[in-house]
Order: C-alpha cells, then sequence, then structure tokens
C-alpha cells in the first residue's frame, strides 16, 4: 500500500529544535520505518533543512541517504541528487517508490518517453516529484543547468545532495572527472544548501570536497566508523599448515554461507574458486579478466544464493 505523504509543513522554521525534532522523526517512521535517527543523520538533516552547508562522513551502510530524503519529505520542493553509478540511482528510486515516495532519476538509458514525462512534470506549475537523481554528467550540460535555474527562480530547489562526494577529489581513489564540473552549481544556485557525503576519511580529501564544491561555512560531520557488528580476525598465512583448508574449514564451521574472499590476483581467484568447488563449496571467481556477461552472470548467481562464494579481486564492488 503507498502511503501519502505526512503533512509537515515549517519543518524547516525550526527555532524551536524539539518541534524540529519531533517532525522530522515522525517522518523517518512513518516513511522507512526507522525508530529514530542513528549517528549523525538528524545533525546533518537539520542542518541542510535550515539552509546550512554540511559535509557528511560516515562509513558504506551508515545511512547516508536517509539525510537527503528525510529533507526531500519536510519541505515542499524537489532535491537533486548527485549519483555516479545509474544502478545505484535505479535502485534507490525503485526503493523509494515502492514506499510511495515520488522519487524520479534522469539518464541517457532510460527510454526519450520516460524521460520526456519527467521533464514535463518539471515544468508543470506544480511539480510532483521530491527527489530527482542525475548523474554528474547532465548536471554539465547547459540544457540542465538552465532547468535547475529555472526551477531555482521558481524557488523549487530545497537541496543539493552531492552522493559520493570523494569522487570530486584527483586525491581520491574514485575521481571522476564530470563531478569537477559540480563546482559550477554553487555559482549558478548560489543560495540552494548543499550537502556532500562520502565514506572516504583521508583529510586531503575532505578539504578538496569543501573547496571544490565552494561549501559555505559547512557543518562538518565524521560518524565514527566502529562498526560493532563487524567481527575481525587475522590468520598468518604463513603459520597456517594449509591456508586453503584452512579457509574451506573456516567457511564449512560457518553453515549456510553466504561470503566474499578477496585476492590480490586474478589467477589466485581462479585457483582458490577451483579448489573451494572441488571440496563441495560452491564458488565463482569474480575480476576484471572475465568478460562482463560473465561477470553479470556470476554476481546474480550469488545474490541468488546459487553460489555460495564470490573469489574476487577488488574488480568486485567498483562496477
Ligand atoms: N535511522 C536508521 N535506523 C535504522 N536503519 C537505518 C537508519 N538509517 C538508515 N538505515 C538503514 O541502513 C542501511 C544503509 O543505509 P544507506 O544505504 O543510506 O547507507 P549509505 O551510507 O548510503 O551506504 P553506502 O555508503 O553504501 O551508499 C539501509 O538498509 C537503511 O535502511
Amino acid at each position: 500500500m503507498k502511503k501519502s505523504p505526512l503533512p509537515v509543513q515549517n519543518v524547516h522554521r525550526s527555532e524551536k529544535n524539539v518541534a524540529g525534532k519531533e517532525a522530522l522523526v515522525k517522518l523517518l517512521r512513518w516513511h522507512f520505518g526507522h525508530a529514530d535517527f542513528r549517528g549523525k543523520q538528524l545533525e546533518a538533516i537539520e542542518a541542510v533543512v535550515s539552509g546550512r552547508d554540511c559535509f557528511c562522513l560516515m562509513p558504506t551502510g551508515g545511512g547516508k541517504s536517509i539525510c537527503y530524503q528525510i529533507p526531500a519529505l519536510a519541505k515542499p520542493g524537489i532535491v537533486l541528487v548527485v549519483s555516479p553509478l545509474i544502478a545505484l540511482m535505479e535502485n534507490q528510486v525503485m526503493d523509494l517508490k515502492e514506499k510511495g515516495i515520488a522519487a524520479e532519476y534522469l539518464s541517457s538509458t532510460q527510454a526519450t518517453h520516460v524521460r520526456n514525462k519527467i521533464h514535463e512534470d518539471l515544468d508543470s506549475g506544480k511539480p510532483s516529484v521530491r527527489l530527482l537523481y542525475v548523474t554528474p554528467e547532465l548536471i554539465a550540460t547547459k540544457g540542465f543547468m538552465l532547468k535547475l535555474r529555472k526551477l531555482h527562480a521558481r524557488g523549487l530547489l530545497n537541496l543539493i545532495a552531492i552522493d559520493e562526494a570523494h569522487c570530486i577529489s584527483s586525491w581520491g581513489h574514485d575521481f571522476r572527472p564530470s563531478y569537477r564540473q559540480l563546482s559550477t552549481l554553487r555559482d549558478s544556485l548560489a543560495d540552494v544548501p548543499v550537502l556532500a557525503l562520502t565514506a572516504t576519511a583521508a583529510p586531503k580529501v575532505q578539504k578538496d570536497v569543501i573547496d571544490s564544491l565552494s561549501l559555505r561555512n559547512p557543518l562538518v560531520l565524521k560518524s565514527s566508523f566502529n562498526r560493532p557488528n563487524i567481527f575481525y580476525e587475522v590468520r598468518y598465512k604463513d603459520l597456517l599448515d594449509n591456508a586453503y583448508s584452512d579457509l574451506c574449514n573456516l567457511l564449512k564451521s560457518c553453515g549456510n554461507i553466504c561470503a566474499i574472499i578477496y585476492c590480490l590476483e586474478r589467477t589466485t581467484c581462479d585457483d582458490l574458486s577451483m579448489h573451494l568447488s572441488s571440496t563441495g563449496i560452491s564458488s565463482a571467481a569474480y575480476h576484471a579478466g572475465l568478460n562482463s556477461k560473465l561477470r553479470s552472470s556470476v554476481l546474480d548467481d550469488w545474490l541468488s544464493s546459487k553460489k555460495q562464494v564470490i573469489v574476487a579481486t577488488v574488480a568486485f564492488g567498483y562496477e
């Protein structure tokens, strides 16, 4: 069943912080079913809803999306989300739509009629979309920037959220030249608050993100990277009689497993995967030496539990 948006108005006029918080928690519970905000989420949301720029460093899976999804529900207008991956945008938009939240993404992969419909909505007197996901490449086009300016002139642009903001920095591990173009957002849409989100902790990258996006007196939030639900154990390969058997025993002792084993080299992935399969653990290798069709079928098999273990290089996770 689709939920109708809660009629929360003036959350942004939260001189009384408590009332603002209550309304925001209500939105979180109603739309996402979470009991309360986690870590620095509320601080980030309150900052951007009040019009302040924010730089938010949170570990992977820390709950960054809520920091721009709740503001989209708390104020009339549109939140623009810049995201580096079309697959990521598709997933989030699908999830949001299932929750009854009006979200769309614009990408070159969409059919023309789908894109046209979104543009018609944006041009209409009262757009229904609350979250609009786009790639940095689209922001760099003159036509789309003009559209953003028009939305802004009509008072409809609430917030610009830049996901995976470290991609803007050439010091980062995922530098993406088109992210550099995002610096023009501040020139063209000067007073729209910007929320930069990343899980990359290097101080050089953080400074570069803040400078490149010309964030003004941003609230800088850094969450702890300690994940109490994750257990770490180090075993020294040199001290083991047979590292492969040790690994097999460990996997078998875990029962019904779903695992990723990272290796440094492609040949090790192939070799180890073959070894695991020979001992009855269903497994497949994943690395850049395999063509994209095969990689995606390995991924599907793992996601659908047809394969228990993926033995991968860092290619797994980048695509
Ligand atoms: N306040 C909350 N309470 C409970 N669960 C939450 C809360 N906020 C987010 N989550 C859940 O945490 C998970 C991770 O959230 P999300 O995908 O936004 O993280 P992320 O920081 O964007 O991760 P990534 O770095 O992978 O993009 C999701 O399953 C989400 O539903």
